[in-house]
């Protein structure tokens, strides 16, 4: 067995598979066949599709354990009903729709790595699409509820403590941190055009009395007065280190003396090299956000040092899927930030 052939050829044909996935998806095959079993005619009436083109795509889908045929009969194996229909509370389905349309500006890699500019602008793809915009929230949403409790345990909050999720998506943070800590309440602040998903999650969850959810521009606006802690997940890697520095800086103007500063999200070793998932989750800022930039635990700790916070302590979360920083406004007016005073 000629391994390095084998690992090229994989990565070579990976695409392929991934394309696979997206397209049953972004045609809402899983969605239809939860339903019931169909032939690959019926899928192609019912999507649209090209009756021979639909055959080959549910057939390769088959072989990618994602369907199954039982004589002419395509249906959803467990796997694709438990993690690719929306309606399943492990669902992915939304994050996996996401990451087909991202597909797009990824072929454009090569494109952005010559001229160093994102592969198409942020204001054209996401907030002027509805569909996409729900997607890419709630998708984030699946994709995050699966480590928030774990994240939340390590923000340690005090009771009654009064938190600000910064950019805080479909309140996956905020749900979390109000069921981990009783008394505490949080008010996200996010763009407009999320905060009817927001509200709607956290009147799913129960907590619209403990969660408030404003409209703000976390690249300008404060982020609140004498609050006990500032969220920042998955946050500063899709912006410039100048937008980084300036958001670090006013969490800590919002912040009461011993506040604490949470920062959650994916990190990359000193090296720069690993993990694996980190390197591609830093281009594909680059690609998408342009001026993103993923940080290394040392990186984000001199960024929030700079800031006047304490060295923060670093918590793994879910294996190192994801790593949490929390850190303290140092108590005392003495240790106010200069940036502090000026902004
Ligand atoms: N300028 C901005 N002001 C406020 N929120 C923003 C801004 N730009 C992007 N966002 C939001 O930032 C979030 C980044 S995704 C992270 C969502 C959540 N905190 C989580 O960790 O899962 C998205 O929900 C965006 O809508």
């Amino acid at each position: 067995m000629d391994f390095g052939a084998a690992h090229v050829t994989q990565m070579a044909l990976g695409a392929w598979q991934a394309q696979v996935l997206y397209t049953l998806s972004e045609l809402d095959v899983f969605e239809l066949l939860s339903e019931k079993p169909l032939s690959a005619q019926e899928v192609a009436r019912r999507t649209g599709a090209h009756p021979l083109a639909a055959e080959g795509l549910l057939n390769a889908g088959v072989a990618l354990k994602l369907l199954t045929r039982d004589g002419d009969a395509y249906a959803d194996t467990d796997l694709a009903l438990r993690l690719l229909c929306e309606d399943s509370p492990e669902s992915l389905a939304r994050w996996v729709r996401v990451m087909g349309r991202w597909s797009r500006p990824w072929n454009g890699l090569t494109e952005v790595v010559r001229t160093g500019r994102p592969a198409e602008e942020r204001e054209a793809r996401l907030w002027q699409d509805p569909r996409y915009t729900a997607d890419f929230v709630l998708g984030m949403h699946e994709y995050a509820r699966r480590i928030a409790d774990e994240v939340a345990d390590h923000a340690d909050l005090p009771p009654g403590a009064r938190v600000t999720d910064v950019g805080g998506g479909a309140g996956t943070y905020a749900i979390a941190l109000c069921r981990r800590h009783p008394d505490v309440s949080v008010r996200i602040l996010e763009l407009a055009s999320v905060l009817p998903l927001a509200e709607r999650t956290v009147a799913e969850a129960g907590l619209a009395d403990r969660i408030d959810v404003t409209a703000g521009d976390y690249l300008t606006d404060p982020f609140g007065t004498d609050v006990s802690a500032v969220v920042l997940s998955n946050i500063l890697h899709q912006e410039s280190r100048e937008a980084g520095e300036s958001i670090v800086r006013r969490a800590h103007r919002a912040l009461r003396p011993g506040g604490k500063l949470v920062v959650n999200g994916y990190f990359l070793d000193e090296s720069r090299t690993r993990p694996l998932f980190t390197t591609l989750h830093n281009l594909s800022a680059f690609t998408l956000w342009g001026g993103g930039r993923s940080y290394t635990v040392g990186e984000a700790a001199a960024l929030l040092r700079s800031a006047g916070f304490t060295e923060p302590v670093v918590h793994q979360v879910a294996q190192g899927a994801s790593t949490v920083l929390v850190a303290e406004k140092a108590e005392g007016p003495e240790d106010q930030h200069p940036a502090d005073r000026r902004e």
